[in-house]
């Protein structure tokens, strides 16, 4: 395994033998002749948590949303357990065990969470009860409130409901965009935790993030991209040590990173179940 912040070394610290998820090399956009990702590359192993952070407009959103078939793929390959799943369609990646949830307009606001969760197993009903008792325990507040409108809950019970209907259909790898866009500084760190206890239930996740310092805190590795490209990988605690990093991506001081490390290890500790 390596250990090393490199530029030059694009999967620094990953585990050995095959990804579960690999984006190689992948050229994608939105507008004819505009390259938005210019040869991005991210590895997931199974188990693992995985972080993209970048400034504004590194193209983080874009290749969650190539992942998963939302974005055309130009150039370069992603592959599921060595299969190749390049731009095959949202719902068939969905069947095979890829999840996504998007950053915005993730309830259905009408229906209440049960219905939502019912939508997200809409492709395998009777699995319906032992998904949502699955969930119910990872997310108990969810069986508690389940005939409550999606539309009348916070923002960040939302976010919880929406990465819940993606676990609807027990995906091998959970893709997540800025799950703590628009929270409070309280209700983000909820959303991180929530992260953590899907990854810890055993479902493999990629993260895309703005809140860089606390994707850091709680990932195994991480990736920063840099107009469409990888800039920088490694293991989560040791980006936010490694001074390159900090002086471009984080903008703190080391000394901060030591105090929000401190004060994250204190929450850690105190870190219990949905209620
Ligand atoms: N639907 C779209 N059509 C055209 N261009 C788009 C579209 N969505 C995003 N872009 C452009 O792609 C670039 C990368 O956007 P993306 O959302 O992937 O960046 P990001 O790293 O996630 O940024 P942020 O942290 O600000 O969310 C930006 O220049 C953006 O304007």
């Amino acid at each position: 395994m390596s250990t090393t912040t490199d530029r030059h070394d694009v999967h620094a610290g990953a585990p050995a033998g095959e990804p579960l998820l690999r984006a190689a090399d992948l050229v994608a956009g939105y507008l004819p002749g505009v390259n938005i990702l210019n040869g991005c590359n991210l590895d997931v192993h199974e188990g693992e948590l995985v972080g993209i952070i970048g400034p504004n407009g590194a193209g983080k959103s874009t290749l969650l949303k190539a992942l998963f078939g939302l974005v055309k793929v130009r150039s370069g390959a992603v592959t599921l357990a060595g299969e190749d799943i390049t731009n095959h369609r949202a719902d068939s990646l969905v069947r095979r065990g890829v999840g996504f949830v998007p950053q915005n307009n993730n309830v259905f606001p009408s229906l209440t969470i049960e219905e939502n969760l019912q939508m997200g197993a809409f492709q395998a009903p009777s699995k319906f009860t032992e998904r949502f008792e699955a969930i119910v325990d990872i997310f108990p507040a969810l069986g508690e409130r389940r005939r409550q409108r999606a539309g009348s809950l916070s923002g960040g019970e939302r976010q919880m409901v929406a990465m819940a209907r993606a676990l609807m259909m027990d995906p091998q790898v959970l893709l997540l965009d800025e799950p703590s866009a628009g929270l409070s500084p309280v209700r983000q760190d909820e959303a991180f935790i929530r992260t953590r206890k899907i990854n810890k239930a055993g479902v493999s996740v990629v993260i895309v993030e703005q809140n860089a310092r606390r994707c850091l805190q709680i990932c195994d590795r991480a990736y920063v991209l840099d107009q469409g490209a990888n800039a920088y990988s490694g293991p989560g605690r040791q980006l936010m040590h490694d001074p390159k990093v900090i002086e471009l991506y984080l903008g703190t001081l080391a000394e901060d990173v030591a105090d929000a490390e401190a004060e994250q290890d204190a929450q850690r500790g105190q870190e219990t179940p949905e209620s």
